[in-house]
């Protein structure tokens, strides 16, 4: 079996596959699901907020094109930061955890952090920048100024591991402008892409959107955003310092998908619409075939090939 492992921090990932944070990590049960396939190298908590919420009116999940894609719409339903912690916290783990957070307000995200902080758990943040579905709220990590303000701000306090979840950039002045930003902090990793912003999708024969919330705008995934994911993390591993660590996301659904986004620098990849397909025995699959790949090319180890994507010199 080749190697396929990676380091972020203190923490070793024995294999390379996580969940996107939303999918099938809400509850604990799901999250104990995650933890028990032999495959993942750790669990992302669906973002939490301070207080449980219920998040947007139904219909707000759609699938698109077959499976191609998805569009969502969630608005952030979760069970609230304690019930994480109290999951987090009620055993101990044989693999890292990722707790997420995504504050509607600054000052939101500020006591999240603190509570963090301040709490007994001793494994992995993610701090989410780049939720689209909060009505009314923009992706914060699209506001170079705001993004700048809150980690500045998080630093003076919280000296546990965290990274953060961006949207996806299409601009590359975009990528030399948040990563320039996320450069002058003790970031662990960062986590590219989130959904691609705001899409919207028809129903031809009720000549209607098919999800509630926003008159149908929601955030798109699935096997439609692989080049924009794998932009994002070739992009983002070309400009940030080599101490933040690259999760890899979006639109993977076969162990090919997994190589090009080593090859474009990822240390770990999580999957989100594909695994709220497959359920979590996609990560079984997902790695057998990266093994495959891996052996038929002769390699030994992804460190072989992680960020080693050739241009057409
Ligand atoms: O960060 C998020 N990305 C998404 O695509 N959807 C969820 C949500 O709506 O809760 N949050």
């Amino acid at each position: 079996q080749p190697q396929m492992t990676a380091q972020i921090g203190n923490f070793t990932f024995k294999h390379l596959f996580l969940n996107a944070s939303g999918v099938y990590c809400r509850t604990k049960q799901n999250l104990d699901d995650l933890l028990d396939n032999q495959a993942t190298g750790g669990i992302v908590t669906k973002s939490a907020t301070l207080r449980s919420r219920k998040g947007n009116p139904n219909p707000r999940y759609h699938s698109i094109l077959n499976g191609a894609g998805s569009i969502n719409s969630m608005g952030l339903p979760n069970y609230g930061l304690q019930y994480y912690l109290d999951y987090l916290l009620s055993k101990s783990f044989d693999k890292p955890t990722i707790l997420s957070v995504a504050g509607t307000s600054f000052d939101e995200n500020i006591e999240l952090l603190k509570q963090i902080q301040d709490s007994d758990y001793q494994g992995m943040t993610e701090l989410n920048l780049s939720c689209p579905n909060v009505v009314g709220k923009p992706q914060i990590a699209y506001d170079f100024e705001t993004t700048n303000k809150i980690l500045t701000e998080v630093f003076k306090f919280f000296k546990k591991p965290i990274g953060v979840k961006l949207p996806p950039y299409f601009d590359l002045n975009h990528f030399d402008q948040i990563a320039k930003i996320l450069n002058q902090f003790p970031l662990d990793h960062v986590n590219s892409i989130n959904s691609v912003g705001n899409g919207l999708w028809i129903d031809i024969e009720t000549e209607s959107v098919v999800i509630k919330p926003k008159k149908g705008f929601g955030g798109i995934g699935g096997k439609m955003v692989l080049p924009t994911g794998l932009a994002n993390v070739r992009a983002l591993r070309e400009r940030l310092k080599p101490s933040i660590k690259m999760i890899g996301t979006g639109g993977i659904t076969s162990g090919k998908d997994v190589f090009a986004y080593l090859l474009c620098g990822a240390d770990l990849v999580s999957v989100g619409t594909q695994l709220g397909i497959e359920s979590p025995k996609i990560f079984n699959r997902l790695e057998s075939e990266l093994a495959a790949i891996m052996v038929e090319k002769g390699y030994t180890s992804v460190n072989e090939f992680r960020g080693k994507l050739k241009s057409l010199e």
